[in-house]
């Protein structure tokens, strides 16, 4: 997959279908709407782009920013499991912020990217203030001989799919449920960082990664979770939080690796969340919260051989 950004100066060789959206988390509406796109590039020949932006428009338009479900480089790598030909995140400012639907749709759609099918969400709106809809699109498609096909929201037990839902899910540490609208777990990818060095003393070494302030985490406490080491994959215990027995100023994410030994700082890791086990704890010592990971670790290992392949 090619991928593109940071630049608006963008020419594509060749005629393409354009799917539209900030495919936060990439849940199963998005994916809908990818696999649209690119069924109908390969029936007629076209290039299959998904169009984004970044930084994620309420970030940049500021009063209400949302914590993000996905970090950039996940929605990055979901995009192209999904078979796009080309990624791109369109710089979002202020200023293009400001432009019309019509604009948009001439600038960015015909004369940058040559679009010849244009896929979007049946709630889609575009353009400065939202005020460009898909019955809007349709207009501007017939104008300029583009083709918009319009796909309904996908519904799962008659709630709609959508990132704001999954972000509730998330923060409520309904993590069973977030994955089945996902489509896949909430994941956190990162490298791992050096900590206090107490974990190996208690018996418990801990991965640490520091938690993305741009991000949507779960409540603090503990979590059954699979890790991806190596690309080998491994049960793990992890605790979101502040560590209040001995305290940490950053918000962590740590997690202890079941049945693993090795030293692996500065490496890239991924942790998928399956399920909340507790709240995270003050402990009156160190010796009472290392009994209690012991019982969090034969909890989490209980539950991910029961409910993982
Ligand atoms: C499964 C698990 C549960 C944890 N629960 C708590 C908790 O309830 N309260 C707390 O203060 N720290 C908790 N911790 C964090 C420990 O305080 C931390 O891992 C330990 O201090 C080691 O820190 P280090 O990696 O910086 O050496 C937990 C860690 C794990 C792996
Ligand atoms: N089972 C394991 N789970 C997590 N980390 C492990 C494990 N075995 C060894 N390690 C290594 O130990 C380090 C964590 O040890 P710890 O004493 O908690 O130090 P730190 O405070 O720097 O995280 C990890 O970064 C990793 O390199």
């Amino acid at each position: 997959m090619q991928y593109i950004c940071g630049s608006t100066d963008i020419q594509i060789t060749g005629e393409s279908v354009v799917v539209l959206g900030n495919f936060d988390g990439v849940h199963k509406g998005h994916q809908m709407l990818l696999h649209e796109a690119k069924a109908n590039a390969k029936e007629n020949n076209l290039m299959a782009i998904a169009l984004s932006f970044y930084p994620h428009p309420t970030w940049v338009l500021g009063n209400n920013p949302k914590p993000l479900v996905m970090s950039r480089q996940d929605r990055k790598h979901q995009i192209k499991a999904e078979g796009m030909d080309l990624f791109i995140e369109y710089p979002f400012t202020v200023d293009f912020a400001h432009i019309s639907p019509d604009i948009f749709f001439k600038d960015v759609l015909v004369d940058k990217l040559h679009a010849r099918v244009v896929v979007v969400g049946s709630n889609y709106f575009f353009g400065k203030n939202k005020v460009g809809n898909v019955d809007y699109m349709k207009v501007l498609g017939e104008k300029y001989d583009v083709e918009i096909l319009v796909v309904d929201t996908v519904k799962k037990d008659g709630q709609v799919i959508s990132s704001t839902h999954i972000r509730q899910l998330i923060s409520e540490g309904k993590m069973e449920e977030a994955e089945s609208f996902l489509g896949h777990p909430y994941t956190v990818i990162g490298t791992v960082v050096h900590g206090k060095k107490l974990g190996r003393t208690i018996g418990f070494p801990t991965i640490n990664m520091i938690a993305d302030p741009a991000r949507i985490h779960p409540p603090n406490g503990v979590y059954a979770t699979t890790v991806k080491v190596y690309n080998h994959e491994y049960m793990g215990i992890t605790n979101v939080g502040y560590n209040p027995t001995v305290g940490s100023s950053y918000k962590m994410i740590e997690t202890h690796i079941i049945d693993f030994t090795g030293e692996i700082y500065g490496e890239e890791v991924e942790v998928a969340f399956h399920k909340f086990i507790r709240p995270e704890q003050k402990f009156d010592n160190v010796e009472e919260l290392s009994k209690q990971i012991a019982r969090d670790t034969q909890t989490g290992k209980k539950f991910l051989s029961t409910h993982m392949k």
